[in-house]
């Protein structure tokens, strides 16, 4: 049995659907990953065959002004998972972030290139990656820029405000690949199914601006909206981001087969499948 830690947020509900009977859920009302407690009383109950860790603190700005709590899920949450399903000979499967790259490589990222977070999440993921060795068993997949059903992300943001606005202004020099969680969730069942282990970086083909990606929403949506530039800098939110932090997703490509769609493909499919709200 899959058991999907933090099956009520964005990633976890498609591994859900796609899992079918072959996965039980768990998240916050079940298992508290910063209680060790909590994941032995978990773990050692249902037994499973593989742990796939969906379960994070995904407010990057939060976890800028809450590094306690951010290290706490994402960093040492992890090791409480890998040490556990290491004992009862399960597998890990940890999602992390393109946000441990400082985005000044200028390419797309390997999966063996030096991490440098600018952020607190970005910190606290790659403490979570590290954290995955307590269970030498173990797969590491890095994505990026999600969106998904039943999840608050940047697709349904531009949506809301596209319905009440007929301008709006997004940063044009951050880019990176818009990653669907369906595409996501196939390229993880996709290294489950070929029992890859290691570090893999998995997200739509293709890139662009968040600026870019706001006016393709747009375009597909049939909404009339300006979307006017602006930089980082003028933005100036609290957590620094990446300027550049596009995914090679080369390897898994090779290791699986699995050829990741391109992005504006997904996304269309997306919107076409996404439930009048
Ligand atoms: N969203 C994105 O753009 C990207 C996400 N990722 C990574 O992908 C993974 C999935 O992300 P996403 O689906 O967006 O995440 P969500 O924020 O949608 O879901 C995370 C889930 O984890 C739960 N959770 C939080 N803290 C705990 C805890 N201590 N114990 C158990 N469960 C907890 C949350 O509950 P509650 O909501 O009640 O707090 C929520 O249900 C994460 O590892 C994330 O870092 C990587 C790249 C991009
Ligand atoms: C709503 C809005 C956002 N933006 C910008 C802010 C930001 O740089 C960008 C996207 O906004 P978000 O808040 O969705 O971005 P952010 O929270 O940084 O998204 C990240 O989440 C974490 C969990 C990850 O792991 C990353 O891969 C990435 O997906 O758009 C505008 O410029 N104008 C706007 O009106």
């Amino acid at each position: 049995m899959i058991l999907v830690v933090g099956s009520k947020g964005m990633l976890g509900q498609e591994l859900m659907a796609l899992y079918g009977d072959a996965a039980r859920g768990v998240d916050v009302d079940d298992i508290d990953i910063t209680d060790l407690e909590s994941v032995q009383r978990v773990l050692l109950t249902l037994k499973p065959s593989v742990v796939i860790n969906a379960a994070a603190y995904t407010d990057v700005d939060g976890c800028q002004s809450n590094t306690e709590l951010a290290m706490q899920v994402n960093g040492e949450g992890v090791a409480f998972l890998a040490m556990i399903s290491k004992e009862i000979g399960a597998k890990l499967v940890q999602v992390s972030t393109d946000y441990i790259f400082d985005g000044k490589k200028g390419s797309p990222y390997l999966e063996d290139d030096l991490a440098a977070p600018l952020s607190v999440y970005g910190e606290s993921k790659l403490a979570g990656e590290m954290n995955t060795w307590f269970n030498p068993d173990h797969l590491v997949v890095r994505t990026q820029w999600l969106y998904g059903h039943g999840g608050k992300n940047f697709v349904e943001t531009m949506l809301k405000l596209g319905a009440e606005k007929k301008e709006l202004t997004v940063v044009d020099d951050q880019i990176g690949s818009p990653t669907w969680t369906r595409d996501l969730a196939l390229a993880i069942k996709a290294l489950l199914d070929k029992g890859c282990q290691g570090t893999y970086h998995a997200a739509n083909s293709g890139f662009v601006s968040w600026n870019g990606f706001a006016k393709e929403i747009f375009r597909l949506a049939g909404l009339d909206v300006a979307v006017l530039p602006m930089t980082t800098e003028q933005l100036n939110r609290p957590a620094p981001r990446p300027l550049y932090s596009t995914l090679d997703c080369g390897k898994l490509q090779q290791d699986t087969g699995f050829v990741p769609q391109p992005w504006q493909d997904a996304l269309k499919r997306y919107l076409e499948l996404r439930p009048a709200r």
